[in-house]
């Protein structure tokens, strides 16, 4: 019998799964509040449940899911893990506090099929999806370290290794557990799905998690350019990808964000920023301008802050909302893949 994580279980599912174990429904919410909200890390510590039940528990379920391999804290205080599954698998979770909150990127995917050509993620190809548990482990991980500070994680974004739309039904689960209000209870307007465009799924995710922020990887404002900085591209060409922001935008009322790396010489001219304005008219949007990463693997290079500063007058002359973004860790391996390409090189 292949063993579960708790998080690969929504509530109703664990309230049925408890039922098929021959014990009452409530049992689903004391589980889920032993995990969730009091945290503790091994199933004989959730003492109101039968010893029975607790070894039961323990034949059908791993927990926790993941184990720490390595944590590297930048100075600016983001924290990055590289954690390991119970395949060995090796995936990326970063913890970066601000102001606002505490906000945990996630990643959905062992790599990445879609061969973007400035992400470490995509080095190596695809291992596989991870699910929607992996997923719920990387920020009860992250909580756990919060609740020595006693801070709870406040935002979520799915913006680690992987595309979370090529593993829709498990980042969909997740997004279930991490906002039901017996688990994390983390709003959906708190969590952002970031995507590089798989059109059909944009869609889906209307009906499914209208709450959520989206944000669009873009990166240049044309196909011809598109589909050489992302393959991807080719199959869902710009016109679909921007016709179904502006459908999300109609139907959930909620503003989308774009994503825009500026790779010197590559995307970042004037005529690239006047091309994206034109683009974006009249859509309810943000654009996060973000100098690129530079990946030892990838021949990048980012633009100067003169060159940024232009592409984002620009913009904001041509009417749209703009904001270069901080880059956090910058002493760590910053950019999304990197501390899982250099461990895995070792
Ligand atoms: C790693 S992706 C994961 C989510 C999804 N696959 C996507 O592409 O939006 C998250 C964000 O990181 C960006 N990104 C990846 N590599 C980068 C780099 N070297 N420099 C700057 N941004 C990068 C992506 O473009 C995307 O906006
Ligand atoms: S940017 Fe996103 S879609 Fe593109 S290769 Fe990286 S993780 Fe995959």
């Amino acid at each position: 019998m292949k063993q579960l994580l708790f998080g690969d279980l929504t509530f109703d599912e664990m309230s049925d799964k408890v039922v098929k174990m021959g014990q009452a429904k409530f049992r689903a919410a004391q589980i889920y509040e032993w995990i969730y909200q009091k945290r503790v890390n091994q199933i004989d510590l959730m003492t109101n449940l039968p010893k029975v039940f607790q070894q039961q528990l323990t034949e059908e379920f791993i927990f926790p899911g993941v184990k720490q391999v390595m944590k590297q804290v930048s100075k600016d205080k983001t924290i990055k893990w590289l954690l390991s599954m119970q395949d060995d698998a090796n995936i990326e979770t970063v913890l970066m506090p601000s102001n606002y909150g505490n906000t945990v990127c996630v990643s959905t995917q062992v790599g990445c099929k879609m061969g973007c050509s400035f992400c470490a993620s995509t080095i190596g190809g695809i291992e596989r999806n991870l699910s929607s548990g992996e997923m719920v482990e990387q920020v009860l991980h992250v909580q756990r370290f919060l609740d020595f500070q006693k801070e709870r994680v406040s935002n979520v974004v799915i913006m680690g290794s992987g595309e979370p739309l090529d593993n829709y039904n498990d980042t969909i689960k997740f997004i279930q557990v991490i906002n039901h209000d017996k688990g994390l209870n983390i709003g959906q307007r708190h969590i952002t799905l970031s995507t590089c465009g798989v059109v059909p799924r944009i869609y889906d995710l209307i009906k499914d998690a209208p709450q959520v922020t989206l944000s669009v990887s873009l990166h240049a404002p044309n196909d011809e350019l598109r589909s050489e900085i992302m393959p991807i591209n080719k199959k869902h060409r710009l016109v679909d990808v921007i016709q179904a922001c502006r459908d999300f935008v109609d139907m959930t009322r909620r503003r989308i964000t774009f994503e825009y790396a500026l790779i010197e010489g590559k995307n970042d001219l004037p005529k690239h920023a006047r091309e994206l304005a034109e683009l974006l008219n009249h859509l309810m949007c943000h654009v996060n301008l973000i100098p690129v990463n530079e990946v030892a693997e990838r021949d990048n290079k980012r633009t100067n802050d003169n060159g940024v500063e232009k592409f984002k007058q620009i913009l904001e002359k041509g009417g749209i909302s703009v904001t270069v973004r901080k880059e956090r860790g910058a002493d760590i391996a910053a950019a999304c893949g990197q501390l899982r390409a250099q461990a895995t090189k070792q």
